[in-house]
């Protein structure tokens, strides 16, 4: 079930550097939301604290209800959160297959003894997950780099194979950091129309932080703004796009002052 992601008052300090301060806003189960704002803003923060790579200084998030401030990554893991990274963290010498497989072991039944005894079970859930895994790369038009070592891929098949990675765990919760930066236009093209496929095929909520405003408009129900660790606004990314604190924050006050 696509789950509901809740922040109340979250705040980060590194030492005497604020970097968020009391950010609150609420991300409806199955939508598709996007987190926008100048560089340094504050955006990656929040997913770490989002994801368990940072822990808040105050404040609380819930998916569905639970805590999860202070909650390892592979908690949240299992309670349906997955992630990709702005610069796609890949095993390079590992293929593409062996890449996109390791989305899934968290479905796979038993743990590390059965996984290293091969017992009967283990090992078909294996093979369906190879298959489930093959079938991805294949509607995803990458079947032909399923063997290749993921290294002699460009960086645009990095991003995809990381976000086909987080999709095989079956998330809930998926944050997808930066998916377009170093895309080219037709490569941008191709991820708005996976994303859409994902969200119509499954039950899923979906955050984004993404400076490609095309992609944000394409994709997203409702954005938050933030500036300096701080809520600028929330709504549509429409009107994101015409708020005149946005466009200050973007391009500074006089060149806004200039423009209007
Ligand atoms: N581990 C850290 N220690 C100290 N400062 C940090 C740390 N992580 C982030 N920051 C600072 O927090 C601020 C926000 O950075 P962050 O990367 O979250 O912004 P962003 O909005 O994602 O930027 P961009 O769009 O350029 O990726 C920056 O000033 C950054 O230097």
């Amino acid at each position: 079930m696509a789950a509901r992601l809740s922040l109340n008052d979250v705040s980060l300090h590194f030492g005497g550097v604020r970097v968020l301060q009391d950010v609150s806003f609420e991300v409806e189960p199955g939508s598709i939301f996007g987190l926008v704002g100048p560089n340094g803003a504050g955006k990656t923060s929040l997913f770490n604290c989002i994801s368990g790579h940072y822990k808040p200084s105050s404040g609380s998030i819930t998916i569905d209800g639970t805590e999860v401030v202070g909650s390892a990554p592979s908690r949240l893991a299992r309670l349906g959160l997955s992630r990709t990274f702005q610069h796609p963290a890949l095993q390079l010498r590992a293929t593409v297959l062996e890449n996109v497989l390791l989305g899934g072991h968290l479905r796979l039944p038993g743990g590390p003894v059965s996984w290293a005894l091969s017992l009967p079970h283990t090992t078909r859930a294996e093979r369906a997950m190879r298959a489930e895994a093959l079938e991805l790369l294949e509607r995803a038009g990458l079947g032909w780099a399923a063997h290749l070592p993921a290294d002699e891929l460009s960086h645009g098949l990095h991003k995809g194979i990381e976000l086909w990675r987080a999709l095989l765990s079956k998330p809930s919760l998926l944050l997808l950091d930066e998916p377009a930066a170093g895309l080219s236009h037709g490569e941008v093209e191709q991820l708005i129309e996976t994303v859409r496929q994902v969200r119509a095929e499954q039950d899923i909520t979906i955050v984004i932080v993404e400076h490609h405003m095309g992609l944000i408009s394409a994709l997203t129900d409702r954005v938050v703004v933030l500036d300096h660790g701080s809520k600028l606004m929330e709504g549509t990314a429409a009107q994101a796009q015409s708020d005149p604190r946005v466009i200050e924050a973007y391009i500074g006050k006089d060149a806004a002052d200039d423009a209007a």
